[in-house]
């Protein structure tokens, strides 16, 4: 395997790059001056047959016309809505994620950022740090215990968090775009009535051409001023502008985001919104979690090099 080249798209997990460099010939695009990396993919285009992306960075057809000899790109994220899968089919290179083993941190997540909005967690914090306890109660927040919660894509991440949701008693419906007949939760074939009919609404679903801007300015006035929007999706689900005006006129009571259309910038209105839970795209981001990861972005790779059946392939 050493004399396999593997191209890292970016700094990654540590472990992960460590496996990386003793298995196989790895090459960091990152460390590449901008004006000299068309040389050294040039250079280096014979030797590389494998590149690992993540959810950030993913592959653009440049990229992929670049490396004549790519077999296979295996991501660092369930996500791969980033990497140009039209152009890897074409071409028949292989491309492998990492499901299942982040579905239970990105749920827990999402449930944390509802706990978060609604029971005002961050500014709770920042009242007891800055002393102003001293100077009296801090106030009320909302329940979440037994609130309708709509979830937006009902697939392993989306399922998750509906049975936790459920453990807080809370009644569960979904929108994705087929029904599923073995979940026991309301189906709304249209977001809009889904928002209509929740006050926590929670986008889980993968990016794609259909559910880019999924959530409008249409779906924020449905869900309404006592609604609150959590994203543990990508931020191009939702309509970025419109969420920020709702929060701003009061249109809607909040919002818990680990995504954004443009990261790492986050749109500047809400770092001044205290009704507002920011998180740095942070889902899988444990330990645990980013291990498995790693462990299974090399099993992909391994597998592929030894002409074994890939553990978790998209294409
Ligand atoms: O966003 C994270 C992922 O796709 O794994």
């Amino acid at each position: 395997m050493e004399s396999i080249g593997v191209l890292l798209m970016c700094p990654m997990y540590s472990y992960l790059e460590q496996e990386l460099q003793s298995r196989f010939n790895l090459f960091k695009l990152w460390q590449q001056p901008p004006s000299k990396i068309t040389e050294f993919l040039k250079s280096n285009q014979r030797t590389i047959k494998a590149v690992v992306s993540n959810a950030r960075v993913g592959v653009d057809a440049q990229l992929i016309d670049s490396l004549p000899n790519l077999e296979i790109v295996a991501s660092f994220s369930v996500g791969f809505d980033k990497i140009d899968l039209k152009r890897c089919e074409e071409k028949g290179i292989r491309v492998t994620n990492t499901p299942d083993v982040l579905t239970d941190d990105v749920a827990d997540l999402g449930i944390a950022l509802i706990l978060a909005v609604l029971r005002k967690i961050c500014p709770c914090d920042g009242f007891v740090r800055s002393g102003k306890w001293k100077d009296g109660d801090f106030g009320l927040s909302t329940k979440f215990s037994s609130k309708p919660v709509g979830i937006v894509g009902l697939g392993r991440i989306g399922s998750a968090i509906a049975k936790r949701a459920q453990a807080f008693g809370c009644s569960i419906s979904y929108h994705s775009r087929t029904q599923k007949p073995l979940k026991p939760y309301k189906y709304y074939d249209n977001i809009v009535d889904l928002a209509k009919n929740c006050s926590i609404l929670v986008v889980a679903c993968s990016l794609t051409d259909e559910t880019r801007h999924i959530v409008n300015r249409e779906v924020i006035d449905a869900l309404g001023p006592r609604g609150i929007l959590i994203n543990v999706g990508r931020g191009a689900h939702v309509d970025e502008p419109e969420l920020v005006s709702a929060l701003l006129e009061g249109r809607l009571a909040g919002a818990g985001l680990d995504v954004y259309e443009d990261e790492p910038e986050v749109p500047e209105p809400l770092l001044r919104l205290d009704n507002v839970v920011l998180l740095p795209h942070v889902g899988s981001d444990t330990v645990e979690t980013c291990n498995a990861m790693a462990d299974l972005v090399l099993a992909n790779l391994e597998a592929h090099f030894n002409s074994r059946p890939l553990p978790t392939p998209v294409i």
